[in-house]
Parts: C-alpha cells; structure tokens; sequence
C-alpha cells in the first residue's frame, strides 16, 4: 500500500492585491502518491505551492479541497507516522544533542531508557556519536541538520517529510548530506516527500520528482529518476542522463509552456 497518497488536493489563500483582499486558489486538483521506501521530490518555481503542501501532508495546514490518507488513514492534523525536517533547523539551544533527538520521544511520551537508547541509536547513525553531549552553538550548520533528522528519525514515522533541509548549508556541505542521507534512507527503509528549489539534488535523491506549477499550481510533470541505488553524487553527475533529466525538469519548471515530451 502507498504510504501517502493525496487526491485532488486544493488550498486557498486570501492575498492582498490592488483591489483589496481576494481569495486565491494556490493549490488545485494535486494528486501525489510516495509508496513504500520510495523517495519523492518536489520541484516548482518559488511561490508555487511546495510548501503548503508539505504542511497539508504534514497536518500543519488543513486543505480546501481533496484528501490526505497516510496508511490509509486521513490526516486531519498532525501525527507520529509523519515527521517534518525543516530549513530553520529550531533546535533547543538549552539541550544537548542527545537532549534535542529525545525531545519529540519525550512528547510521545516513549520510557526514558527506550527514548535514550534510540536516540543514541540515530545521533551514531547521523554521524554524531562524538558530539553527543555538544549543545546546538557548538555544531556546524550540517551538524546541526543532521541533529534534525535524527531527532524526526528517532520518534519512526512512516514518512519523512522535509522542507529544503538542506537549502541553508554551503554546497559542499550539502552534497556531502545528500550521500549521508541516501544512506540513512535506504537503510532505516524510509519513505520521504521532499521539498527543494534544487533541481540536481531533487535527482540525485529521488525516485520520482514531481514538477509542481501553474496558477493555480498543479502536478506538471512526474519525471521518475531510474538510477540504480546506492549512488553517489559523484557517478550521478557523470552520467550523461542526469543532463537530459536536468534539461527535462529545467523545461517543466521555468517554460511549462513551450516544453515538449
Ligand atoms: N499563510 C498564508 N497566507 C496567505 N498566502 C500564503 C500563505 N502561505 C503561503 N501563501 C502564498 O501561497 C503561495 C505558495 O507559497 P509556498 O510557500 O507554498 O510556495 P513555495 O513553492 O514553497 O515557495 P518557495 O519556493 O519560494 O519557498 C505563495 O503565493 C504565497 O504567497
């Protein structure tokens, strides 16, 4: 069965224009699906919905129109089989690392020595097993990412949602992140729905990249990305496929209009 599966998902806005406050339709009609252990990206021009999507599934925002089953349950709020990692990473910056991947265990309100054991569990498969007692000031930005993952890791959703996690970080520190990542998933077994401007790392990660876009926005383009697992960024990019997939996603998302399959 899909992990996710959305059904003619439609929000409304009410945006300030030159004639006063109108309603807007951002979103309409959108139809996602992430199975299981599969990885999906969502690409789109800035302003194109991504986001508010990512908080519909995430339970964050409600939709207007269609419907969000996860495991086949409908999601009118937010719950334990969903994670979100976000840009703004908000780690508690009074707790250690330990304290922050225990944080969302506690709120579940998981036993203190099961909540220390699997949070020791993903700050070692994160790569941080010797900052363990470090505070949020003393990590790098990656460090500090990678502390978030483990803490949506940690509590075992069934989906994996993420916003851009890696948009503040340096590229270099961002490409090392999507090897580590690719890892994590394919390890810890993972479905994830994730949102990037970043059309290279949308493919490297990726299964499917869905192109959102429009007005209002809607799926554009589903474009599956069929190279085999594990990869590395390195062989990716030196595949003469990526540029064509790159060249594909590049034509959906900046000229929807003129592009042809
Ligand atoms: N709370 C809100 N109230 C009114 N309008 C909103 C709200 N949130 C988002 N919007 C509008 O909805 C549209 C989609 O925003 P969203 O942040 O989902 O886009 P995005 O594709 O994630 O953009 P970006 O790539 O720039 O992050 C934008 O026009 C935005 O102004």
């Amino acid at each position: 069965m899909a992990h996710l599966v959305a059904s003619g998902v439609g929000k409304q806005f009410a945006i300030r224009g030159r004639n006063g406050v109108e309603v807007a339709d951002i979103l309409k009609g959108v139809d996602l699906e992430v199975g299981d252990n599969e990885f999906v990206s969502i690409v789109g021009a800035s302003g194109s919905g991504k986001t508010t999507f990512l908080r519909i599934v995430a339970g964050l925002a409600q939709a207007d129109a269609g419907s969000v089953k996860v495991n086949g349950k409908t999601v009118s709020g937010p719950g334990p089989e969903r994670a979100m990692v976000f840009q703004a990473i908000n780690l508690l910056p009074w707790r250690n690392v330990v304290g922050n991947v225990e944080f969302g265990l506690e709120l579940q309100k998981v036993p203190e020595a099961e909540r220390r054991a699997r949070a020791e569990r993903f700050i070692e498969l994160v790569g941080l097993g010797r900052h363990r007692h470090a505070y949020p000031h003393e990590l790098s930005g990656g460090m500090q990412q990678r502390v978030g993952i483990a803490r949506a890791l940690a509590t075992d959703p069934a989906l994996l949602l993420m916003d851009e996690p890696f948009g503040s970080l340096d590229a270099q520190t961002a490409e090392f992140l999507w090897d580590e990542l690719s890892k994590i998933v394919a390890e810890t077994r993972k479905s994830v729905l994730f949102v990037t401007h970043h059309i290279d790392e949308a493919i490297y990660l990726s299964d499917r990249v869905v192109v959102l876009g429009g007005s209002p926005a809607g799926v554009r383009e589903v474009i599956a990305i069929d190279f085999p697992k594990p990869r590395w960024a390195y062989d990716v990019r030196a595949d003469p496929r990526f540029a064509e997939f790159r060249a594909r996603l590049r034509a959906h998302i900046f000229h929807p209009n003129t592009s042809q399959e």
